[in-house]
């Protein structure tokens, strides 16, 4: 059965999308942004969705485009910070390989700014960062299969090591 060579988790601001991108690249594999796609489909981005739609629709969204992106692609999927928050996609994940990259608040912080396309972070970005990092961090480990912390680490850096681990 064709499944991901792996699918990337973790807060907004950890790589995800990046090191994804990097990581397909080293294993000349495809790469799927599940938010991309979402936007792609409704055809405008998601700040647009959560203004016009509310969160709650973009929720439903995006465990439709999880569970579309991880039937029959043998690339390396990134999904959104919040995907986890979904108990349907959570069981999903469970048979699959999911790296959690992981960042502390710190750089987080410095690597979204003041939140730009990130309507989660639209008010006060340092208190709802901390807060979201805090009630989802369980459930990124709950999910992950390995974890790649990439404080201080440069994309590079952290997609040879998630590409390494995928190929031990
Ligand atoms: N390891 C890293 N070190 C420094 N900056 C990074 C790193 N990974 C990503 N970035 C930068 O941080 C921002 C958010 O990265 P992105 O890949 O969109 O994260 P995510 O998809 O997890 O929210 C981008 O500007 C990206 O260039
Ligand atoms: O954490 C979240 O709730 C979100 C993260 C975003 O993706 P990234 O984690 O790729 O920034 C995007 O899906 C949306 O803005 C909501
Ligand atoms: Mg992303």
């Amino acid at each position: 059965m064709t499944a991901p060579k792996c699918v990337l988790v973790g807060m907004m601001g950890a790589g995800k999308t990046t090191v994804g991108r990097l990581v397909a690249e080293r294993l000349g594999a495809p790469f799927r942004d599940v938010d991309a796609e979402i936007e792609a489909a409704a055809g405008k981005p998601i700040s647009e969705i959560f203004i016009d739609e509310g969160e709650e629709h973009f929720r439903a969204l995006e465990r439709q485009a999880v569970a579309d992106a991880l039937d029959g692609f043998d690339g390396v999927v990134a999904v959104g910070g919040g995907a986890i928050l979904s108990d349907e996609t959570r069981k999903r994940l469970a048979y699959h390989r999911v790296v959690y990259l992981s960042v502390e608040l710190a750089d987080a912080l410095k690597r979204v700014g003041l939140g730009a396309g990130r309507p989660m972070l639209a008010m006060n970005p340092r208190a709802t960062l901390k807060y979201l990092l805090d009630q989802r961090r369980p459930l990124y480990e709950e999910v992950a299969t390995l974890v790649v912390r990439t404080d201080g680490r440069a994309p590079d850096e952290v997609a040879a090591e998630v590409t390494a681990a995928l190929s031990a």
